[in-house]
């Protein structure tokens, strides 16, 4: 199969869907790899670390699209790019399409069968391929957090971990799933005051199991989440209903019983995000004010530390990747729910019924897609 990598168009987003490591495992199993000029550059990849392994070098993104049987990317493939796919041709790249009608109606108008990374799942019942860059996000949110409350960014000039004789930040993180417990545990480790709420009971209990002394678990009752947001210098969102727009738990209302410059970063940006004043941004222009509270909802916060990120990406995409154009799409599919579970979109349908809902379209089964 010929394999394609464009470079990400999204503003500031530097890492890349295809590693060179990637690539010769490819390559290794008979399959041609095309990569678009400086992909990898912003991820410290240069296009002689992929000719070294035997890849292609493509000038342009329209050349990649127009060869590839299977484009691999990082971002939900842009407006530009959406026009380059074609019928029959394979997406494989994060989707979220519940809060994005208009890349959802392009994707099902190109008849191209789009694999989203954040609905693969495993058999624990993770999300293998949304877990790495939820890790990075997670381990970010406080670093970004404490910048937002610089008084300079509009912040109410807190330190995260005080100092000696004035107490520290303190810190809600609303979700204690993958993101919210690496939140959590740098924001500890800062020496923050850190409560995660969740709603559910397994997972406080493992969190109080493994991080107890570190951060404390609360339950995400309206009454818990609106006392401890009221109190928090900062509010970090990291619920997740997987494929599904996220729940809003915190309304504009209860951002007047925050105090003036407190700080709320919305990872699950991504999927709609969980405060109802969020609206996502860049990492060019990443902070804005609501009612005196600083927002921070950068949708690709993983790009920031693209090297990183994108090894990570590369370390868990990889196997999927090469079942995908070892056996085509379909077979890899039946063989493995849990790659089918990554199905969205096929021949013009929508085949993931959180993103239906989400978006009040039909959806119908992944499973009855592979004999489309
Ligand atoms: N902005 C960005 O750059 C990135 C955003 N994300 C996003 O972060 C979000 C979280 O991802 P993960 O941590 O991997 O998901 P996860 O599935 O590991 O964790 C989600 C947690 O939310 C909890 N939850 C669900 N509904 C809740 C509610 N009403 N109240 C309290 N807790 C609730 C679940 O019990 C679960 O523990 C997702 O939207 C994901 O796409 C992930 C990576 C990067
Ligand atoms: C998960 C996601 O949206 C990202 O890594 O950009
Ligand atoms: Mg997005």
């Amino acid at each position: 199969m010929l394999i394609g990598c464009p470079k990400e168009i999204k503003p500031q987003e530097f890492r890349v869907g295809v590693t060179p490591n990637a690539a010769q495992e490819a390559i290794a199993h008979g399959h041609d790899v095309l990569i678009e000029t400086g992909a990898g550059r912003g991820a410290g990849f240069e296009d002689a670390d992929y000719t070294a392994v035997g890849a292609q070098i493509a000038a342009t993104a329209a050349d990649v699209f127009e060869r590839a049987e299977m484009i691999v990317k990082v971002k939900e493939p842009q407006s530009a790019e959406r026009k380059m796919l074609r019928d029959g041709q394979l997406l494989f790249t994060y989707l979220h399409l519940a809060p994005d009608p208009e890349q959802t109606q392009d994707l099902l108008k190109s008849g191209c069968t789009a694999i989203a990374y954040e609905t693969v799942t495993d058999a624990q019942g993770g999300l293998p391929l949304l877990a790495p860059m939820s890790e990075v996000a997670g381990r970010l949110a406080p670093q970004v957090g404490a910048w937002t409350l610089q008084k300079a960014n509009g912040g109410r000039g807190v330190l995260m971990g005080g100092v000696p004789g004035v107490g520290p930040a303190k810190v809600a993180v609303i979700g204690g799933g993958v993101v919210g417990t690496h939140a959590a545990r740098v924001a500890a480790g800062m020496g923050a005051d850190v409560t995660v709420l969740d709603r559910s009971l397994p997972r406080m209990r493992y969190l109080d199991d493994v991080f107890a002394g570190q951060f404390r678990t609360r339950y995400a009752s309206k009454a818990n989440t609106a006392e401890l947001v009221a109190e928090a210098d900062l509010v970090i969102g990291a619920v997740l209903i997987p494929g599904a727009a996220a729940p809003k738990l915190v309304t504009r209302a209860q951002l007047s019983d925050m105090k003036p410059g407190a700080a709320i970063v919305d990872v699950a940006i991504d999927q709609g995000g969980c405060f109802e004043t969020s609206k996502a941004t860049t990492h060019e222009d990443p902070i804005y004010e609501v009612d005196g509270i600083m927002h921070y909802c950068v949708a690709n916060m993983p790009g920031a530390v693209a090297r990183t990120s994108t090894i990570a990406l590369g370390n868990a995409t990889m196997p999927f990747m090469l079942a995908l154009a070892n056996k085509g799409w379909r077979k890899a599919c039946e063989d493995d729910p849990h790659l089918l579970a990554g199905l969205n979109v096929h021949a013009g349908k929508l085949t993931n019924a959180p993103v239906g809902e989400a978006l009040g379209l039909d959806a119908i089964a992944p499973r009855d897609a592979l004999t489309l």
